[in-house]
């Protein structure tokens, strides 16, 4: 893709990941939430992404969005998630139809569904052995408030592309916290999203051709509980990564390859 990708949430976890591992591939506008410490690289805006002001020049020229700006706790009270998130995404993807935004790239979360995650199923589910799979076509199921803002985020991408045909995906990105998977946190292992993977399944996301698709955004991780077939298949995503290889938070194999965030 030659045109301009813009990266809401460029300041945070996510942002810095993936624009450490794409910097060179993409021709990147940056939005931050304030004025960063250090100048970017790139031509950059800062505001709010539920205001309309800010985030429409930001768009200009743009052939494609990653959007990920937004209140990312999952125990966020609803007034933050309603407005971080919630009208933030609508008015980037408002912005983004003005603007003839192509494609946006939705961050969407484990919390989406993550009451799948039933009595009954834990810990079991979270284990190598057990083969339950989210395939990403269920019906969204959250168990907190950040998680419904994260399912109505999918919703609103379901109307913009209905109604403007701009291509949509979300990922239910699992759990990028650390650069090596979460250490006594079966769960966490369960849904690790390697920083390389997570370059990667974005990378993957703005090359490939789709409609609307939902994809989980983790690591190949033996544990896992979230399918990754939907995102091998329509994106091409290929993870290198997988959070059994690990100890602790160093390789088992002792290499050092992968994965540093900054
Ligand atoms: N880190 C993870 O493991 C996961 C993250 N996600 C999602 O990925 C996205 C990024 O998450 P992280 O990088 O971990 O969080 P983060 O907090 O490090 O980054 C979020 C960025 O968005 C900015 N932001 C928040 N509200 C804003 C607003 N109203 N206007 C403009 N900018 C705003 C923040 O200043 C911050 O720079 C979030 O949408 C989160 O829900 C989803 C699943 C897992
Ligand atoms: O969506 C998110 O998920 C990760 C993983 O969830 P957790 O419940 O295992 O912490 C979370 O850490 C991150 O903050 C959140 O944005």
């Amino acid at each position: 893709m030659d045109e301009p990708v813009l990266l809401t949430g460029a300041g945070g976890h996510v942002g810095r990941t993936v624009l450490n591992g794409l910097r060179e591939e993409y021709d990147w506008r940056l939005m931050f939430h304030s004025q960063p410490a250090h100048e970017p690289e790139f031509p950059y805006w800062t505001g709010e992404v539920e205001n309309h002001a800010d985030v429409r020049p930001a768009m200009e020229d743009v052939n494609a969005v990653i959007h990920l700006a937004g209140d990312p706790r999952p125990d966020a009270p609803w007034e933050s998630v309603l407005s971080n998130n919630i009208d933030g995404t609508h008015t980037v993807y408002e912005c983004a139809v003005e603007a003839g935004v192509d494609k946006m790239v939705f961050a969407s979360s484990n919390h989406a569904v993550g009451a799948a995650e039933t009595d009954e199923r834990t810990p079991e589910m979270y284990r190598a052995h057990d083969d339950f799979r989210l395939e990403g076509d269920e019906f969204p199921r959250p168990g907190n408030r950040y998680g419904i803002s994260k399912a109505t985020g999918e919703v609103i991408g379901r109307f913009f592309h209905d109604e403007y045909d701009i291509s949509v995906c979300n990922i239910r990105i699992g759990n990028l916290n650390e650069d090596h998977p979460p250490i006594d946190y079966e769960r966490g292992q369960a849904m690790w999203l390697s920083p390389r993977d997570c370059a990667q399944i974005h990378a993957r996301a703005l090359e490939a051709d789709y409609d609307f698709e939902i994809v989980y955004g983790i690591s190949d991780n033996d544990r896992k509980y979230y399918s990754l077939e939907r995102a091998r298949e329509v994106l091409g995503y290929d993870p290198q990564d997988n959070s059994a290889e690990w100890d602790g938070a160093e390789r088992i194999d002792g290499t050092a390859e992968a994965v540093n965030v900054d």
